[in-house]
């Protein structure tokens, strides 16, 4: 007992100097900004390194004088500058790319995001091939597979480490069935699957606090559109940004707090997953078990009821034609 007690503090101070170097890639956009303070303000980054092809020195100054004691570089654009943002990151987030505008669907963003995604990809599989890849640019369910057909191309796929961001799913599901119940949102742990788009997005109420709410229509529509409500609202000036950055800084602690022994941890995200290969759909997001090698397990769908099995069968539709998408796009345009 006493032995496995003083193991474990000798365990955790070791992690505790862990060097823990994040890079933001977009990092002077409508996300990259308010996501680059919560990665500021979180212990468990001891180094920022922001990149974007514009601003991004302006925004790293600016973050630098929050007084925490992690070091914050700003990169300007190119290659060499996007290699030594990379070089060593434990954990890259990727908000780089264009937002909708009302009347626009996700897949809409593909023509423009694709080719970021890939190049940055590359930059990536050439200057961090081990790091974690959490992928936020739209559309989530074919920039992942982009991502993923560029590592292998490189021949440094390791599909435990790269992740769609689809966090937001999840925090929205929470929120909007604490508005219904008047509840505190963090008691509600809402299981979010699929993919990050429309009817992708499958939220499973019946494994919820309140399972009756699965014949919410209304509510499932508004897990499924909530993206829409903020692009609506923000009349052309982009989509959900704060949300979103609080979104993906949890994703990136949860990943920081694994890397740093802690068991347990599970987030949802859209993975290269075991659950439906079977059925042609390579990525899926479901909760995952995160550890030091990034993903340790897949937790499997769990038990859905009628309603819930429909809004699967629509989801596999889409999903399936997303992520073919994402990986005919980069074996027709390999690019440089
Ligand atoms: N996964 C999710 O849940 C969510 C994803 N998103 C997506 O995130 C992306 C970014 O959204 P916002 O930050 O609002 O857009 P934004 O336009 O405000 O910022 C994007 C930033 O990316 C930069 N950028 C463009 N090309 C780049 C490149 N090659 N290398 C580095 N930086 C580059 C731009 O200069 C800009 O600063 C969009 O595709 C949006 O749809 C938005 C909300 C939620
Ligand atoms: O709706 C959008 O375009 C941005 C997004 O992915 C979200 O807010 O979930």
């Amino acid at each position: 007992m006493f032995l496995g007690s003083r193991i474990q503090t000798r365990a955790f101070s070791a992690s505790a100097r862990n060097l823990s170097k994040v890079a933001v890639l977009g990092a002077a956009g409508g996300i990259g900004q308010p996501l680059s303070l919560l990665l500021k303000l979180n212990p468990r980054v001891t180094e920022l390194a922001l990149y974007d092809i514009r601003g991004a020195p302006g925004v790293a100054a600016d973050v630098s004088h929050v007084n925490t004691k992690s070091t914050v570089k700003g990169y300007a654009p190119g290659a060499a500058n996007l290699a030594a943002a990379l070089k060593g990151a434990e954990v890259v987030l990727i908000p780089a790319g264009v937002p909708r505008k009302p009347g626009m669907s996700r897949d809409d963003l593909f023509n423009t995001n694709a080719s970021i995604v890939r190049d940055l990809a590359k930059a990536c599989a050439e200057s961090a091939p081990n790091a974690n890849i959490l992928v936020i640019s739209n559309p989530v369910n074919s920039t992942v597979p982009i991502c993923a057909e560029v590592f292998k191309a490189k021949g440094v796929y390791n599909p435990r480490r790269l992740f769609g961001v689809t966090t937001l799913d999840v925090v929205r599901a929470s929120r909007f069935v604490s508005e219904i119940k008047n509840t505190d949102p963090a008691n509600e742990n809402i299981t979010v699957v699929g993919g990050h788009s429309g009817v992708t997005i499958v939220p499973l109420f019946s494994q919820s606090n309140h399972p009756e709410l699965s014949s919410n229509a209304e509510l499932v529509h508004r897990v499924q559109f909530g993206g829409d409500e903020v692009v609506h609202a923000k009349e052309g000036a982009g989509s959900a940004t704060l949300s979103m950055a609080m979104a993906g800084a949890r994703m990136a602690e949860s990943l920081l707090r694994a890397a740093q022994g802690e068991k347990g941890v599970i987030e949802p995200t859209f993975v290269d997953s075991p659950l439906y290969k079977d059925q042609g759909i390579d990525f899926f997001s479901s909760n995952v078990e995160l550890g030091p090698n990034g993903v340790e397990r897949v937790l499997p769908v769990g038990k859905v009821d009628a309603n819930e099995e429909k809004l699967l069968e629509a989801c596999f539709a889409d999903l399936k034609k997303n992520i073919e998408k994402g990986k005919k796009f980069v074996a027709e345009n390999p690019g440089n």
